[in-house]
């Protein structure tokens, strides 16, 4: 059998994290070749490729406002377009939709209805788009949104996408900078359960998060805070400190996490995702806060070999599986 080729498509970070030297070794004893894909050289020439994985969240968010990423992109997008037997981890379409907050966002709304009987849930949110504060204010109060307030950026990739704020009265929206999301913060113990999704398999790690706060407005300052400090597997803030007192809640159980992961692999149509969940320490409701792109799998040292099987499985049903559902039109949310 000709030996099958698979390109990736990363940033220089995520290639030197994920160790893509030593993926290609292991595939490579499975007769598949790794490419690195260079996008600044035309990718007909580097290719065929059967498929290709890529992560191309920095250029699609450059590529709003720089030239050279735009010429990236459309480089990336004509190699797509003239080569439609080529497997995509994952659909561009799928990918750049999770880029917006706003988006994934309104999935996990529309989640939560197809999995209310399990008692799976997504915070209230606002996507916010206007300074205007008596404006503010009202949705929250009409949209149900509890205080604190944890305030994302509507750019949901990136640096500057990771900043984030708590929000803890009426006093503080007005340093929301916009555009964003306001979404009601539900205390859960400072354990977050960061679930890995490779094609058909899932896997979950406990993570550091934010600790317990007082629910309701209270006259206390925003807190600002980056949320690599707060979920990483090293982290270790007065944010997450929890205190000895509290409670640890047992950890979501699997088969709400499977029929979780199986909506949404459907509603997303992707194989490469993570899904951030945390438990609310008085419903014990399993809450969906966020949803990622192609993550770091961290903590998961089952990836490589299931990255490598779904890889073949794709190689194996090619042509017979029907192409992934693209983003389906969303109910729109009130933007503000
Ligand atoms: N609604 C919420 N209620 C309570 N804690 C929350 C909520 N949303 C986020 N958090 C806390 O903030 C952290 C970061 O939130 P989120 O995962 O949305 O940010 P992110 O920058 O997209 O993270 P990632 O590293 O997954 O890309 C979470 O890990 C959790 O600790
Ligand atoms: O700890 P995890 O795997 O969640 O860290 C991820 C993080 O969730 C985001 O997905 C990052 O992507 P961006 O938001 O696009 O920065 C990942 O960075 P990456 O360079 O690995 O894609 C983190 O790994
Ligand atoms: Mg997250």
């Amino acid at each position: 059998m000709a030996k099958r080729r698979v390109g990736f498509c990363l940033s220089d970070k995520k290639r030197k994290r994920m160790n893509l030297t030593a993926f290609a070794d292991l595939c490579g004893h499975r007769g598949i070749e790794v490419v690195e894909i260079d996008l600044c050289r035309p990718m007909a020439s580097q290719g065929p490729f059967d498929v290709i994985v890529h992560k191309l969240s920095d250029v699609i968010v450059e590529a709003e406002h720089d030239s050279q990423s735009q010429h990236l992109l459309a480089n990336f997008q004509e190699y797509v377009s003239t080569h439609p037997d080529t497997v995509l981890l994952d659909p561009l379409p799928a990918m750049t939709q999770l880029l917006d907050r706003f988006a994934s966002y309104r999935i996990m709304n529309k989640l939560q209805n197809s999995l209310r009987d399990r008692c799976v849930c997504s915070p209230p949110y606002l996507e916010i788009n206007t300074s205007d504060q008596s404006a503010i204010r009202e949705a929250v109060e009409r949209k149900q949104l509890t205080y604190p307030l944890i305030c994302k950026t509507r750019v949901a990739h990136g640096s500057r996408s990771h900043e984030m704020s708590l929000i803890f009265s009426p006093a503080g929206l007005s340093d929301a900078r916009l555009p964003c999301v306001l979404q009601s913060f539900v205390n859960h113990g400072a354990v977050l359960h960061k679930v890995f999704v490779v094609g058909e398999a899932h896997f979950t790690v406990e993570r550091p998060s934010l600790k317990n706060f007082p629910l309701g407005p209270c006259d206390r300052k925003t807190i600002f805070f980056n949320s690599h400090e707060v979920s990483k597997p090293e982290s270790c803030s007065h944010l997450t400190a929890l205190d000895e007192k509290t409670p640890r809640l047992p950890p979501p159980s699997e088969d709400v996490m499977v029929a979780l992961v199986r909506e949404l692999r459907a509603e997303l149509g992707m194989a490469l995702f993570g899904v951030d969940v945390i438990v609310n320490i008085d419903t014990r409701t399993l809450t969906i806060i966020d949803i990622n792109i192609f993550p770091g799998y961290e903590g998961v040292p089952q990836f490589f070999s299931s990255l490598l099987s779904h890889i073949e499985s794709v190689l194996e049903h090619r042509g017979t599986v029907p192409p992934p559902r693209s983003p389906a039109a969303l109910p729109h949310q009130a933007v503000l």
